[in-house]
């Protein structure tokens, strides 16, 4: 070896600025009427949180957007539902762009939205708020994952709800980052199953932190939050089994009491509660919905991988081949069945509001 071979860069190949969040955002501006849609739909979302609100939250849409023309039409065909079934649901539609994965795999629309590994993340950065803003205009509220400590600054404010991921829940960086967000935020037990680093996370991001961050102009900046008092618990379920069973959510209901929070959690249907067989969310579904008509409040909100075409496909060549609004991530139920479980929950919200 060389001594005086270079000690930085040795594993960068290429590097290149992203625009600035500033300039996004003025090319594509959120206008007073998106502003004012996403301001009441997160204060509907934290009303459901604190009980006020007696309306199941329901997050239904893709595992991943990676076509926003299906995903516009998938929009199309909630947003009716969402208002047919809004007396005993608040729907929000999953619009997720970043996946976390287990090894390697496609990372989602903001990170390569040609689906061919070229990783045009302004372009993706782009697409992401496009879609966002095409589906606040609609007036169909919009939920995410955030994984990347940089890009909740290009599109973070149009959600309705985040989420904090299974694979990233114990990050102290992410947890410090749910602290600054302005929408609700949703903590996933971990992959293996664990409550404790989920409800941790609530706790560390209702609390004030100070952290380096990346400001509208993309300088490097330090950020002081006051803390996000709308942290609450996925259930997921994890590699030591589902925890959707009323048996596992009286399990969670004790555990956040204990820990001096409200007894309220969101229950995630597909990953671990239905071990990624689609077929099984609607039968996680049925279950929650029995809780819930049977009169349990503990079960606030339920989240659906769903898509107009039900399974999964491949990507092989980029966006060429691929079949029209499938899932290229996780398998999702298909538009019947997201029709059918959502009029389930309506009925199970309608079951428990009869006088007993
Ligand atoms: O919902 C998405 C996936 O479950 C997550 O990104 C992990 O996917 P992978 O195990 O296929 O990488
Ligand atoms: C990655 C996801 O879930 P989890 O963090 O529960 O694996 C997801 O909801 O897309």
């Amino acid at each position: 070896m060389s001594y005086t071979a270079p000690i930085s860069d040795l594993h960068i190949a290429h590097d290149e600025l992203l625009p600035e969040p500033r300039a996004l955002r003025e090319a594509l501006p959120a206008g007073e009427a998106a502003a004012a849609h996403i301001r009441r739909s997160r204060e509907a979302v934290r009303a459901i949180l604190r009980g006020e609100d007696d309306r199941l939250l329901v997050i239904t849409g893709p595992c991943s957007i990676h076509e926003p023309a299906s995903a516009l039409e998938y929009a199309g065909r909630l947003l009716p539902l969402a208002q047919r079934l809004q007396g005993e649901l608040l729907v929000v539609m999953r619009v997720y762009f970043e996946k976390p994965r287990t090894r390697m795999g496609w990372k989602g629309l903001i990170y390569d939205p040609g689906l061919d590994g070229s990783g045009d993340i302004g372009q993706g950065l782009h697409e992401a708020r496009r879609l966002l803003l095409a589906c606040a205009a609609m007036g169909m509220p919009t939920a995410s994952e955030i994984l990347d400590l940089v890009t909740p600054q290009y599109y973070a404010e149009l959600l309705t709800w985040g989420a904090i991921g299974a694979r990233t829940v114990e990050s102290p960086l992410h947890r410090q980052m749910a602290s600054a967000l302005s929408a609700p935020v949703g903590f996933k037990n971990t992959t293996y199953g664990g409550l404790a680093p989920a409800i941790d996370a609530i706790h560390v991001a209702m609390q004030p932190h100070t952290f380096p961050s990346v400001s509208l102009e993309g300088r490097a900046m330090v950020v002081t939050t006051t803390g996000n008092p709308d942290g609450h618990l996925i259930l997921r379920g994890g590699s030591d089994g589902p925890n959707y069973q009323a048996d596992s959510v009286a399990r969670a209901a004790r555990a956040l009491r204990e820990s001096g929070l409200p007894e309220r959690v969101v229950i995630d249907c597909s990953h671990g509660n239905s071990s990624k067989d689609y077929a099984r969310q609607p039968l996680v579904a049925a279950d929650v919905a029995a809780q819930v008509a049977a009169g349990s409040t503990v079960p606030c909100g339920l989240m659906l991988e769903s898509h107009l075409v039900e399974g999964r496909q491949d990507i092989r060549d980029g966006r060429q081949g691929l079949r029209y609004g499938q899932s290229v991530t996780d398998a999702c139920i298909g538009w019947d069945a997201t029709v059918q479980v959502l009029e389930g929950l309506a009925a199970a919200v309608q079951a428990r509001r009869l006088p007993r």
